[in-house]
């Protein structure tokens, strides 16, 4: 179970430039939970996955999983089991390295430096059989270099490593943003795909509020740092994007992104 109880982030706190970006947000996540996360423009949806990442510390609040307190670790540590996904293809990937070099990375994430790949054959017909799931044709390209890929092909093997290790926490931050709108189907059909089949928690920042009702089985919207909405499996399994776009007229002074109003 992952609980964040009451996690609060200023920004140039006491400046001019102050900015709250976390305002106490509380949220429990039972194993297996995959909560989308909408919001208006500077809500604090990175700076929460930020915080759960450990890329930043919270001024306050806590961070439990199954119920030790992890908010006091760094970030490298936490990648043991937390997975990431960005909105840029190229940051979860390295471009130089071929495809089983990256996956070999992936693979001892979190472990002790200095080891070295451990590219056995076993190990490359275990890339190659999760490879395939993907369905892209990556499993015969093991020795490609990532750098030769489309953003699609980039983003469909972050999602595969992050999710390699079976993390206890998955964190997508529009992840299928950047893609055109075939390949970002694809890449949600297989975020779908992985996250139900190793039962994954995650938690996905969308401005794509037809992508946010179709996955997973929760949903928040948040607006200025604060959790303003919550809507469980079956309140999600009935609502709409007109309804969303209705909750969000709500708030007063909401800044929506244009890709949220054009869907
Ligand atoms: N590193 C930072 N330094 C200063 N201010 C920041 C930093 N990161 C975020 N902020 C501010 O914190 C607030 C929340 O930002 P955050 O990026 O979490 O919002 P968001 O919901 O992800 O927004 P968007 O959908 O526009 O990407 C904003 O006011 C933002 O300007």
């Amino acid at each position: 179970m992952l609980e964040l109880q009451g996690i609060s982030k200023t920004f140039f706190p006491g400046t001019v430039n102050e900015r709250v970006a976390l305002a106490g947000v509380d949220l429990t996540m039972n194993e297996g939970d995959f909560v989308t996360v909408i919001g208006s423009n500077g809500a604090g949806k990175s700076t929460l996955l930020n915080a759960l990442s450990g890329k930043l510390r919270v001024d306050s609040g806590k961070i439990l999983l199954d119920g030790t307190h992890i908010g006091g670790l760094a970030e490298h540590a936490r990648a043991r089991f937390v997975g990431r996904v960005f909105q840029d293809p190229m940051a979860g990937t390295a471009p130089d390295l071929t495809i089983e070099q990256n996956l070999a990375l992936a693979y001892r994430r979190g472990a002790t430096r200095g080891l070295s790949l451990g590219l056995t054959r076993g190990r490359r017909e275990h890339f190659a059989e999760q490879l395939a799931r993907l369905e892209l044709g990556l499993e015969h390209r093991l020795r490609a270099k990532v750098g030769l890929l489309s953003g699609g092909q980039r983003q469909a093997l972050s999602l595969l490593m992050a999710s390699f290790t079976n993390p206890r926490v998955l964190l997508l931050d529009e992840h299928t943003a950047a893609l055109d709108p075939q390949r970002a189907a694809q890449v949600t059909q297989l975020t779908r795909d992985i996250v139900s089949s190793a039962g994954l928690t995650t938690l996905m920042v969308t401005h794509n509020m037809q992508q946010a009702l179709d996955l997973g089985n929760r949903l928040i919207m948040m607006h200025d740092g604060r959790i303003i909405l919550e809507l469980s499996a079956d309140e999600k399994a009935q609502a709409t994007v007109d309804d969303l776009l209705g909750e969000f007229g709500k708030i007063k002074g909401a800044e929506l992104d244009d890709r949220t109003m054009l869907q």
